[in-house]
């Protein structure tokens, strides 16, 4: 059918994960955005024909924390590079007895509780409000699901990640009122991120990895680093086994997504077209081309 597509795979790899095997004609390259620079160079290759970026959201050698990744510039470097469909794999603390280390959650719902970072690429000159209700894509969660299960993970598919500024973990008392929130799992790194793939009209699914229970547990009063990167390194492997497993579930030719991330736009914009800054506009050309060349 004519509009189908030959679908691209992004994967943002998280703490721990700086690199992935398996690709076929890797190479790293470094990709120019008008939002500045990416985390790192973008690892491009293909795994049973599928193409596929990889970026390391910390850098190579986790140069990087949380507040300071240029999310924006990541998501338009995936966007520029012909991205259509994102997977995040992150590190998270737990929320809850029944997640413990160790076991994969695949997120769908967000508390955004940063509040030093750039969240949107639209602004003065050019406004749009697109909707996170669902931040993220169920087609592309189901998928990692249905991976997670071929390759026996521990998984539960459904829940709320707490994102906090950092790079401190967090009080006892935080820890505490974030679970009668009902949040299931914390982290640092999810937000902006997927508000900026929802905004780019790209498929986004987040698959956590649970690597400590927060201070929250009585009997783990305190997360360590040492600690989270112990089982990172378990988690690592698994985390690299899931995508090869899920890649030739996303990657065959397809529609239009079914959720309709890909038109997240359609409706989004608010800017008069004689109100809106060229300069703006200009910086747009990836995230926003589809609908501002077709105005
Ligand atoms: C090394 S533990 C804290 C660090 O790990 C998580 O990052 P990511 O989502 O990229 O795996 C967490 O959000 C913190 O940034
Ligand atoms: N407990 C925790 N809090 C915030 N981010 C984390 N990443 C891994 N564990 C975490």
């Amino acid at each position: 059918m004519s509009d189908q597509f030959q679908p691209v795979i992004g994967i943002i790899g998280g703490s721990g994960i700086y690199d992935i095997d398996g690709l076929e004609g890797r190479e790293w390259k470094r990709v120019f955005t008008p939002w500045g620079e990416p985390s790192d160079e973008m690892l491009f290759g293909t795994l049973g024909g599928v193409r596929c970026v990889f970026l390391p959201r910390h850098g190579k050698g986790h140069p990087l924390p949380p507040s300071a990744l240029n999310y924006r510039a990541n998501i338009d470097a995936l966007k520029r590079s012909g991205v259509t469909d994102v997977i995040s794999l992150s590190a998270v603390g737990s929320l809850r007895a029944q997640l413990p280390p160790g076991h994969f959650v695949i997120v769908d719902q967000f508390i955004d509780r940063t509040f030093a970072r750039e969240k949107s690429f639209f602004g003065p000159g050019c406004v749009a409000h697109v909707s996170v209700a669902h931040p993220t894509c169920p087609r592309l969660s189901d998928a990692a699901e249905a991976a997670g299960q071929e390759i026996g993970l521990p998984m539960t598919r459904g829940a709320t990640y707490l994102v906090m500024e950092g790079p401190q973990f967090s009080t006892k008392a935080e820890s505490e009122l974030y679970r009668a929130w009902g949040c299931d799992v914390i982290g640092m790194t999810n937000m902006p991120e997927a508000k900026l793939a929802r905004e780019a009209e790209l498929c986004y699914a987040s698959v956590a990895m649970v690597t400590d229970f927060d201070c929250w547990h009585p009997d783990h009063d305190h997360v360590t680093v040492d600690q989270v990167v112990k089982v990172l390194q378990g988690n690592a492997e698994k985390a690299r086994a899931l995508v090869k497993a899920l890649i030739p579930r996303i990657g065959a030719p397809r529609g239009a997504c079914p959720a309709g991330c890909d038109r997240a736009l359609e409706y989004a914009l608010i800017t008069a077209p004689e109100k809106r800054d060229p300069a703006l506009l200009a910086k747009l050309d990836a995230v926003a081309g589809r609908v501002l060349n077709a105005a």
